[in-house]
This record gives structure tokens, sequence and C-alpha cells, in this order.
């Protein structure tokens, strides 16, 4: 039997406090009684493209429409639908009988705020450690996980996705923090300080961090002009 089922599932991705955050949001009436958190995704309108879809399913179900999103994968698995309690949940959503659903993921990485606007399908948006999460409804686990690989492999190909979660001047430490914590382990603090300093477009600027304990750090900027032209060199 020939079956049409898809829907689209935003992956948003932000530091908060050293941890890279994913942002979940809670079933208003969840099928079981735990706390029940998924991520921000649902089933496409007949007519309806995938990028549209994913932008309204994000701004509908959290209020955001700002962040750029980039599909990444297709999670096509039958099995994703095992969980009763899952498919009940859509089915009451939705109205439709529901077997398997294919889902495309999509992906950003953002700073984090406060969201609103939410869904009356959602009680709350929260962003939760990727690293602490609790059991999500179908595959969406798997999704987060692989999301936080691609991510890693995206910043590899383009460094300046980092520097969007950084304030306009920042200091190393600041810098190094934040590489640690999306790619989840440390870096030689030595050989970081090397491969910055051969990186033209971050500018050392002439300020120095004012009023703190140890010895002020200089705060660096990030050069989107000299960051171009060094990605146009690269590509020829
Ligand atoms: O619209 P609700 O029921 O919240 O969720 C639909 C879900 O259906 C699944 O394929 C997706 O993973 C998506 O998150």
């Amino acid at each position: 039997m020939l079956y049409p089922h898809v829907s689209v599932d935003c992956v948003l991705l932000g530091v908060n406090e050293e941890k890279l955050c994913v942002l979940l949001v809670e079933r208003a009436d969840s099928p079981g009684d735990q706390i029940d958190y998924k991520l921000p995704g649902s089933l496409i309108y007949e007519n309806e493209d995938l990028d549209d879809a994913a932008y309204r399913v994000l701004k509908e179900s959290t209020g955001i429409s700002k962040v750029q999103l980039k599909q990444f994968r297709c999670f096509g698995s039958p099995s994703r639908t095992q969980n009763k309690e899952d498919v009940l949940w859509l089915e009451n959503a939705s109205k439709l009988k529901i077997g398997r659903i294919v889902t495309v993921a999509y992906l950003a990485l953002c700073k984090i705020s406060k969201r609103k606007n939410l869904s009356p399908k959602y009680k709350s948006a929260q962003w939760v450690p990727v690293n602490e999460l609790p059991k999500l409804p179908f595959d969406h686990n798997e999704i987060v996980a692989a999301a936080t690989s691609e991510i890693r492999q995206w910043i590899e190909i383009e460094p300046s996705i980092v520097f969007e979660y950084l304030p306009s001047r920042f200091t190393l430490y600041e810098l190094r923090r934040t590489y640690e914590t999306i790619f989840g382990k440390a870096f030689d603090i030595r050989n970081f300080h090397k491969k910055i300093a051969s990186l033209a477009y971050v500018v050392p600027t002439n300020e120095m961090q004012e009023g703190v304990a140890h010895r002020a750090a200089r705060y660096y900027r990030f050069d989107r002009a000299i960051y171009k032209k060094r990605s146009i060199v690269n590509k020829k």
C-alpha cells in the first residue's frame, strides 16, 4: 500500500551556560503521566513546500521565525512510530489515522532567548542540554544526535557559524569555551591560540577586560569582510 504521511522536525541548537542545548516543546495533553518533551515538528499540508512547512511549524509551535533553517536529513524508519502513545497523540492532534511517517529534519544554530506564542498543543518550550535529554518520542533522540554531529561538520567547513554565538567582542577564553561546548571536548590551549593567531578574520582589538580579578584578557572581534575574502580564495 502506498503511504503519504510526511512531517518536518526542527532542531534548534544553542549554547547556554557552557552547554550545548536543544529547544524542545512540552506536549499539553501528554498520553503518559510524565513531562513529555519533543522536537518542534508536525505533519505538512497537502500543497505545502517542505521549507515552508518547517518555518510554519517552528513559528506555530514556538513563536520563532528569525532563524535560518537548513534541511539536513530524512528519517523514515517504519519503526519510528512503534510507540503506541506517540501514535495516539498524533492521531488526536491531527484527527488522521497514522501508521508510519517520514520526517524531514531541519537544523539551525541560534542564540538562546525566551520563547513565547506557543501553540496550544504545547505547555512550554525549554532549552535542554543535549547530554541530559530524557527519552523523547518517535526517533527524536536519534534526530538530535544526528543534528549535533551535523553542526560540527558544518563548523569545520564554515567556521563563521561559531561567531553567531559570541558577542561582537569576545576573549580567546570565550571563543575556546564555545568551541569546546559545541564539540563536546577540551581543546589544547596553546594549540588553540596558535590556530586562532593564524586566522586573519579573528582580529585583536585595543580593548581589554576591566574589573576582573585575574589578568585582564584582550577582546577580539570577528571580521566578516576578511572572512568572506578568505572563503573566495579557498574556493579557487
Ligand atoms: O504534530 P505533533 O503531533 O506534535 O508531532 C508530529 C511528529 O510526527 C513525527 O513524524 C515527527 O517527528 C513530528 O514531530
